[in-house]
């Protein structure tokens, strides 16, 4: 007798292409609507930007350039399409630069877009000012390579290229003055100050979550921080320490009243605790002080409201979020559970990889307790160090092998979730983990629908 098996396989694929093909022509839609409702402005200021910085200059630099009579559209980077582009006189770019000289994750589409398809850009004048840290390798790599691209397609050089070294306000004022001499402005846009708050919060509890695990010990660490510390989910603790800085996402809301990480202990080639975690992990004394401040990070926080609600105050309680991560990314998904815990947003699936089922259960019951509750829809755990454990009967729904292939045995929901206006949240490391995600999505997807759902801010991620 013939088996049921492959029909229902193929039927389930058939399921999914017509869902994929609804939810690409619904976007097709909403991106003709907007595009037309966009056509008119010929200077574009685009952005691309993870703390905020960059953001915050174009932003300024919208206002400005309103407020002195001249119409400019502001976009991240990756709503930068070349048809855009071939419409626009003039392009204005504030970018940082992150990873080995890499963009931010609101610009990565810009360039290969840009590249697969060469606009004729003759018509195109354009400026780039780079924020970067002359610490990094790759100073101002990103801002440098876009400069070339643009170059490249026949756009011409209204002002030359500005880099910035940590903010440097006389760097940013310099490129300002080059777009008042080319008559772009009249005077200089007054940009918010990007002083630090360092404030000190107490230790006041560390638990080694993975005894026995087969990869380096993770330990949650909580502080009492100072009431005048603020922050939200998303954000990132930088903690200073004998002159440097290391930065760790943030596990806790405000509203709690502890901030929380997750830290793995980093070791060194010689067998050395690095800085930040060994300080963090062992070294830290309880109720000793450490000294934090806050990096705000936009691109990673939770939009409040879908797109097409933008006059509603209130979050969408039935905003679905796929939250996607490994190892100590689970500290910046908690974050945000945690916040749409208080705020009634339960439509949520976390997907979540570590090594041993056995060992590496990191906040195990909190997050079986969402599971039982409905704050989590779904929870789906992968073990790469599974082995041939019996996953059903250690921990229930889980799977051997990585994230990503948690990504394949659910296409099906995904391909629904996302049709449902879903928003995916991506924390953990960046190679391995989320560039083989990023691929997984993109077969699964497509390239431009990935791109698409970036520059519509439903693709977020944290990756480091
Ligand atoms: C993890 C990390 C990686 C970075 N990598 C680079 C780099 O490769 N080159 C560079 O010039 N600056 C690098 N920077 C510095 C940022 O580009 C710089 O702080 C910038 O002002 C941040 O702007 P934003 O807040 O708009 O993202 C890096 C910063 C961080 C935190």
């Amino acid at each position: 007798m013939l088996s049921a098996v492959p029909l229902i396989q193929a039927g389930a694929l058939v399921l999914v292409w017509i869902l994929f093909t609804l939810w690409c022509f619904r976007k097709v839609l909403t991106r003709a609507r907007a595009s037309a409702q966009q056509s008119s402005a010929t200077l574009l200021v685009a952005y691309a930007s993870e703390g905020g910085a960059a953001e915050s200059i174009a932003q300024r630099l919208t206002e400005s350039l309103y407020q002195q009579g001249r119409e400019a559209q502001l976009l991240t980077l990756n709503q930068v399409t070349s048809a855009r582009l071939i419409k626009a006189k003039t392009l204005l770019v504030v970018t940082s630069t992150y990873g080995a000289g890499e963009a931010p994750d609101n610009g990565r589409f810009f360039l290969p877009e840009l590249t697969s398809n060469s606009p004729e850009l003759s018509n195109l004048s354009y400026s780039i000012l780079g924020l970067g840290d002359t610490e990094y390798e790759h100073f101002c790599g990103f801002a440098l390579a876009l400069n070339t691209a643009l170059e490249k397609c026949g756009a011409t050089t209204l002002a030359p290229l500005v880099e910035v070294d940590k903010l440097h306000p006389v760097a940013i004022d310099l490129w300002l003055d080059q777009l008042i001499e080319h008559g772009l402005l009249t005077r200089r846009p007054v940009l918010d100050s990007q002083t630090q708050r360092i404030h000190s919060a107490r230790l006041i509890g560390r638990r080694h979550l993975n005894p026995g695990s087969p990869g380096a010990p993770i330990f949650e660490v909580n502080f009492a921080p100072h009431d005048a510390f603020e922050w939200r989910a998303g954000d990132i603790a930088q903690l200073h320490l004998d002159g440097q800085m290391r930065e760790y996402s943030i596990a806790s809301t405000k509203s709690e009243g502890v901030l929380k990480f997750l830290v793995r202990e980093q070791t060194s080639a010689t067998g050395e605790l690095g800085l930040g975690s060994g300080w963090l992990c062992k070294h830290a004394e309880l109720q000793s002080e450490s000294q934090f401040s806050v990096r705000s990070n936009p691109s990673f926080h939770c939009p409040d409201h879908r797109p097409d609600h933008s006059s509603d105050d209130c979050p969408d309680a039935a905003q679905k979020l796929i939250l996607i991560g490994n190892g100590s990314g689970l500290a910046g998904l908690r974050a945000h559970l945690k916040e749409r815990e208080s705020n009634k947003q339960h439509d949520n699936w976390l997907i979540y990889g570590e090594r041993s089922p056995h060992t590496d259960r990191h906040w195990d019951e909190t997050l079986s307790d969402w599971l039982e509750v409905g704050h989590l829809t779904h929870l789906d755990r992968s073990f790469s160090r599974a082995g041939d454990t019996d996953l059903s009967s250690v921990i229930g729904n889980a799977y051997p092998g990585y994230v990503q292939n948690v990504v394949d045995y659910q296409a099906e929901r995904l391909v629904q979730w996302l049709s449902e206006g879903a928003i995916i949240m991506v924390c953990g490391s960046r190679d391995g983990m989320a560039s083989d995600l990023d691929q997984r999505l993109q077969t699964l997807l497509g390239a431009e629908a990935v791109a698409q759902l970036s520059a519509d801010g439903r693709y977020r991620r944290d990756v480091y």
